[in-house]
């Protein structure tokens, strides 16, 4: 049954990503099933986004809150209170009408005996601040994210581990990528007007705040914009090909890159691949407004022997499969759904991709490899053994000045610069 009412669908939304029992779906993927606009969707997608960002701390108080356990049938009234609790700590509505609207989100839900509960429970988290609430939590709670994970970021970035910790708390920037083929950036940022401004890492990236829906950005609807974070515009910027040579783009849906690319190298032979049909339309998709032209392969990339026509490539990006987490600001519900279990798997996938793909590319060619993580198993230690495993293989990854020593290639933080958690390394093979 769709409704209008934004809490209400928060706690439904969040009730399929955060379920009590079992493994919860992709906050993204579920928010497609409920296109609430306006202020209504504004409202509902902020509580979304803030209670699997801080998830814990917010469970962690309201568990000390409760008497007892509420039953698991009860989850969605547990998630209407963490909703309250999330716009209580986090938003600059009123707390009056926060702690108002509750109870009779609880009569809506179907469960009236929560109603007086969740007065109780509002008003008195009204009176505190979120860090008053949690002062004498551990620091895993008070940051929000799973032992296992804060551990291995302790273990790779023992200084950074924190600050990273503190900026995947924050609200993401909201960045675009200019069409070169169509507008200079310095046109784009004009046209944009108040809010704009350049990135300093990718010469076709802009800031822009506060965000925009994107049928309000000029040009959107011809692709003279796209949304992209500004570390994801890296691996297609460094990616080097002749004008008119073959690319094949490995594991391309949604297609972000592929587009990137059509731009880049408008007269190359752009092969994109993708394991999923489903996401294979996700591309045809972002492509139509982009009027780009390229083909589509369904496939694995780690057997080439499935789809490959035995014609080599002048280049490689591959942007594999990986933990996501140097994006946990975009997509927070990742942090509760990623387990430490599935790290090795991935490190797994992503070597025998590289092994698979590299005897696709010409002499001279080059590879990118790129992940949104900063763990640093899938990153510099993946491509170290690679290396190892490939003497013909080169890394020749251009660092920035300030860029973190890494074994091989490239790795960025969210806390640095804006752009997200990052990895790249390019790859060159010997002649
Ligand atoms: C990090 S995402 C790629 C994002 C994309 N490059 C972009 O910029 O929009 C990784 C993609 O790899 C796909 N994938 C996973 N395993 C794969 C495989 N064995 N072969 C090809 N693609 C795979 C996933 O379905 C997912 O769409």
């Amino acid at each position: 049954m769709t409704t209008s009412d934004p809490r209400l669908t928060a706690v439904r939304v969040l009730n399929r990503v955060l379920p009590g029992k079992g493994d919860g779906e992709s906050l993204r993927e579920v928010l497609r099933d409920f296109p609430l606009q306006g202020a209504d969707g504004g409202l509902m997608r902020d509580i979304c986004f803030g209670v699997c960002r801080h998830l814990r701390p917010l469970n962690h108080w309201l568990n000390q809150q409760l008497g007892k356990p509420l039953k698991a049938s009860a989850q969605p009234v547990r998630l209407a209170l963490l909703a309250g609790l999330y716009e209580l700590w986090f938003s600059e509505r009123p707390a009056h009408a926060i702690v108002n609207a509750y109870p009779q989100l609880c009569r809506k839900l179907k469960a009236p005996w929560a109603a007086g509960l969740s007065n109780a429970i509002l008003r008195k988290a009204s009176k505190l601040t979120m860090d008053e609430a949690v002062a004498d939590a551990n620091p895993n709670i008070q940051l929000s994210l799973p032992d296992w994970l804060f551990k291995r970021w302790q273990q790779d970035w023992p200084a950074d581990a924190e600050a990273m910790a503190r900026a995947n708390l924050q609200t993401p920037p909201f960045t675009l990528r200019v069409n070169r083929r169509q507008q200079q950036r310095a046109g784009a940022i004009a046209a944009l007007g108040d809010g704009a401004r350049p990135g300093e890492l990718s010469p076709w990236s802009v800031y822009l705040s506060p965000a925009r829906p994107v049928f309000q950005l000029p040009g959107f609807e011809q692709g003279a914009l796209s949304v992209q974070d500004e570390a994801a515009q890296l691996p297609g910027e460094v990616l080097q090909c002749p004008p008119t040579g073959r690319i094949l783009d490995a594991c391309a849906a949604p297609g972000g890159k592929t587009g990137q690319l059509c731009e880049k190298f408008p007269d190359a032979e752009l092969v994109a691949l993708e394991l999923e049909g489903k996401r294979l339309t996700r591309i045809k998709e972002n492509l139509a407004r982009l009027s780009a032209e390229v083909t589509l392969l369904q496939g694995d990339a780690s057997n080439p022997s499935s789809w490959w026509d035995g014609t080599p490539f002048d280049a490689i990006l591959l942007d594999a499969p990986c933990s996501a987490t140097g994006i946990l600001r975009r997509q927070p519900d990742v942090k509760w759904h990623r387990k430490a279990s599935d790290i090795h798997a991935l490190v797994d996938l992503q070597a025998r991709m590289l092994d698979a793909l590299w005897p696709l590319l010409k002499p001279g060619g080059m590879l990118v490899y790129a992940t949104c993580s900063v763990l640093r198993d899938e990153n510099d230690h993946q491509v170290s053994a690679f290396l190892q495993r490939q003497p013909q293989a080169r890394d020749v990854t251009p660092r920035p000045e300030e860029a973190t020593m890494v074994s091989a290639g490239w790795q960025l933080f969210p806390q640095h610069h804006g752009p997200d958690g990052f990895y790249l390394a390019c790859l060159r093979k010997d002649t």
